[in-house]
């Protein structure tokens, strides 16, 4: 069965929002559209916030997993970054990102535009690898 991904959207009640940004004309590609690149920088950021807070101090980007530009991101949109917990090992922890845009002029409205999955590091002072705490049962 197909679906209309550039329908509008819920946005995800069992994640959390890490990050609003409006891309900058700066932020373009050749055909107008924001620049795939710029969309990775800023799932890189967002996916980082939440091993951040579990790891309690610095982590390190070692994998993108998955990446899908779902829809493109246009320039005025308003983009909302939601984030969670998908696998805590031994020093790693993975998250899932989904971006979802609000675009120009369409207040309310969203479209789902990205989504990824992310695996980082916690690192100590020498930038090895440290042990972060479990979930809780
Ligand atoms: C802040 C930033 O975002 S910086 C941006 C770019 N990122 C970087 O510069 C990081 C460069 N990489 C590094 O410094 C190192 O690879 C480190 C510190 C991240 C990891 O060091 P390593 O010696 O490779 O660690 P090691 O092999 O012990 O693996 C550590 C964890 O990463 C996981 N891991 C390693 N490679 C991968 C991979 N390709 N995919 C998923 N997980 C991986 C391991 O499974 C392990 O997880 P676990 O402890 O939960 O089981």
């Amino acid at each position: 069965m197909s679906t209309n991904s550039s329908a509008h959207v819920e946005l995800p009640t069992d994640m959390e929002l890490v990050l609003k940004v409006i891309p900058m004309p700066a932020d373009c590609n050749a055909s107008g559209d924001i620049f795939g690149g710029w969309v990775m920088a800023q799932v890189d950021l967002a996916g980082a916030v939440i091993p951040m807070q579990h790891a309690m101090g610095r982590v390190a980007t070692v994998a993108v997993n998955e990446f899908v530009f779902k829809q493109p991101v246009r320039l005025g949109d308003i983009l909302s970054f939601y984030a969670s917990l998908t696998r805590v090992g031994r020093t790693s922890i993975t998250v899932k990102v989904e971006v979802y845009a609000e675009r120009f002029g369409t207040k309310g409205k969203y479209t789902k535009v990205t989504e990824a999955s992310l695996t980082y590091v916690a690192i100590d002072e020498q930038g090895k690898p440290r042990p972060v705490p479990g979930l809780a049962a």
